[in-house]
């Protein structure tokens, strides 16, 4: 694979992206849900977006991975334009992801085996290693927990090494204790190899501890971005410990300041529909 790639240019670029669909409520409707979004992430750069249910998020993520075609609009990836699956990117969605039939490391092996990589057992096993699962490569998905499923998830996006990495509420499903493990675990690996992260979160507690940027979007239709605030809280961090420090406290009052309103909008749409 030629990998391109524009020394000064952002990781990601979505320049002017809107998204029209046929309305799921009348097909002889169509519903705008995205609407000329810009939206950049620097190489090595931890980037949230937040925004009401319903908004947008998953849409713009599905964009930046190439899965979903732009109404209009453009995406470059380190300078080029996308065409296609975005290769340069892994992915980490909400919905478990792994294969019922494989074991954690014949799961975390198989993007490696895809590729022709000649050390995937040996690399899958270096990385159930470092989330904490070296002694559980043998175990089928349904022999562990919601919360090992998810660090398996982990290890075979990161396994494959990807200069972007699109989550969309990767860690929602699990309960409050292991999502803050989880949490930190991203974290501490992202700091290994800053890696550019575009996140989806509804929760904004989990945008601020984890981001360099986080983004708000308005509420659709036509969702765009309304706001943006740079996360200046060193690093590392416990994304438990630093929610009670004043500075996440103040942060997250301007960010909720500009994202209430929308999550209203956003709660009062959803019930119209119902
Ligand atoms: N393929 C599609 N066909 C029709 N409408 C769609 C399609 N995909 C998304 N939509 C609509 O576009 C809007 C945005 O959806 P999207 O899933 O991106 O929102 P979201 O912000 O990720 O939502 P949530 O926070 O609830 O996960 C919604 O109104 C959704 O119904």
């Amino acid at each position: 694979m030629t990998q391109t790639t524009d020394a000064g240019a952002p990781a990601l670029a979505l320049r002017g992206v809107s998204c029209t669909f046929l309305s799921r409520h009348d097909p002889g409707q169509r519903y705008t849900a995205v609407r000329e979004v810009d939206l950049s992430i620097g190489a090595g750069e931890f980037v949230s977006v937040v925004g009401p249910t319903g908004c947008g998020k998953s849409t713009l993520l599905n964009v930046a991975a190439g899965l979903l075609l732009p109404s209009s609009g453009t995406v470059e990836v380190f300078g080029a334009p996308l065409q296609g699956l975005n290769r340069r990117a892994g992915y980490m969605f909400q919905a478990e992801s792994l294969m019922p039939w494989r074991t954690a490391l014949g799961n975390v092996m198989a993007g490696l085996e895809f590729r022709g990589e000649p050390r995937a057992a040996e690399i899958a096993q270096a990385w159930l290693r470092r989330v904490g699962l070296g002694n559980f490569g043998d175990r089928y998905p349904h022999q562990l927990s919601g919360g090992m499923r998810k660090r398996v998830s982990l290890a075979q996006t990161l396994a494959l090494d990807p200069d972007i990495i699109l989550m969309d509420e990767p860690f929602s499903a699990l309960d409050i204790q292991t999502r803050q493990l989880m949490e930190n675990e991203l974290l501490a690996l992202w700091a290994e190899k800053r890696k550019a992260v575009l996140f989806i979160t509804h929760d904004l507690d989990e945008a601020i501890a984890m981001s360099d940027r986080v983004v708000v979007l308005s509420a659709g239709p036509g969702s765009r971005p309304i706001g943006e605030f740079t996360i200046d809280i060193p690093r590392p961090r416990d994304v438990a410990e630093i929610k009670t420090t004043p500075h996440f406290i103040e942060l997250h009052a301007a960010i909720w300041a500009v994202l209430r309103a929308e999550v209203l909008k956003g709660y009062a749409q959803q019930l119209e529909v119902v």
